[in-house]
């Protein structure tokens, strides 16, 4: 089991290189794993990507990829041929399986249900499921295809748990420190909750990189799994 640092993983949401140098400077060694996203990949990001690599931090790749077969496998290929640690991918079956085909080793997460959804956003988007339904029909679908993992809210961790059993990771974005602001986020708990429910990992953005010390933001939340991980 890797310790309370390695749990927290930091969604660098800003819109450039330059910016997102400052804040993994300024975090310092409170943090050893980084998200990169759809922003600061546009903005240059997956060249800060291997400089992370390079200096001992951990990548999670978050590009979200779904498109034909032969696209998905090439695009996971691509990325793979990086040596980054994760990669997203929509838990759609054909894109979970052929991102399985060009990942080798990369650690794919198959993305169930946004955290900013809620049964009313499935309705609206011609879902006939509610939320609980689909994360847990896209989880049993990811395992299937052979995922490393999943990015869930933490609302759903302990039922999927439950069904997936101990060996895929489970990673939940949509976590906040009590009293910080949800945001667009609709599916959220606390950083010790999250970890209780059986999170490998938490991803937390704003709650940091927006925050007037965001080294003293991520220490506060280090120290909130450390005790949650004392205490279990
Ligand atoms: O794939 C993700 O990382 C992701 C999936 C999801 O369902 N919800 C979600 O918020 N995310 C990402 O997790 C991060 C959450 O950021 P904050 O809401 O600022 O903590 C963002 O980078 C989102 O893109």
């Amino acid at each position: 089991m890797t310790d309370a640092r390695d749990r927290l993983i930091v969604a660098l949401d800003v819109e450039t290189v330059v910016a997102a140098r400052a804040l993994v400077a300024t975090l310092g060694d409170a943090v050893s794993f980084y998200k990169i996203g759809m922003e600061l990949a546009y903005g240059g990001g997956l060249t800060l990507a291997q400089e992370l690599k390079d200096s001992g931090k951990r990548v999670f790749i978050d590009l979200k990829l779904h498109d034909i077969g032969a696209t998905v496998e090439r695009a996971t290929r691509q990325i793979a041929r990086m040596g980054m640690d994760f990669l997203t991918v929509h838990a759609y079956p054909q894109t979970m399986a052929a991102a399985r085909a060009g990942a080798g080793d990369l650690k794919l997460l198959a993305v169930t249900v946004m955290t900013s959804y809620d049964d009313a956003d499935l309705e609206e988007a011609g879902y006939a499921y509610g939320v609980a339904d689909l994360v847990a029909r896209r989880a049993r679908q990811a395992k299937a295809a052979g995922l490393d993992g999943l990015i869930l809210s933490p609302l759903e961790l302990s039922t999927i748990r439950a069904a997936v059993g101990p060996d895929m990771l489970l990673v939940t974005p949509g976590v906040r420190p009590a009293g910080a602001d949800a945001g667009d986020q609709k599916r959220v708990m606390t950083p010790a909750q999250a970890i209780a429910a059986s999170a490998n990992h938490i991803v937390v953005g704003r709650p940091i990189t927006r925050a007037v010390d965001p080294r003293g933001a991520a220490q506060a939340i280090v120290g909130e799994i450390a005790r949650e991980i004392a205490g279990a």
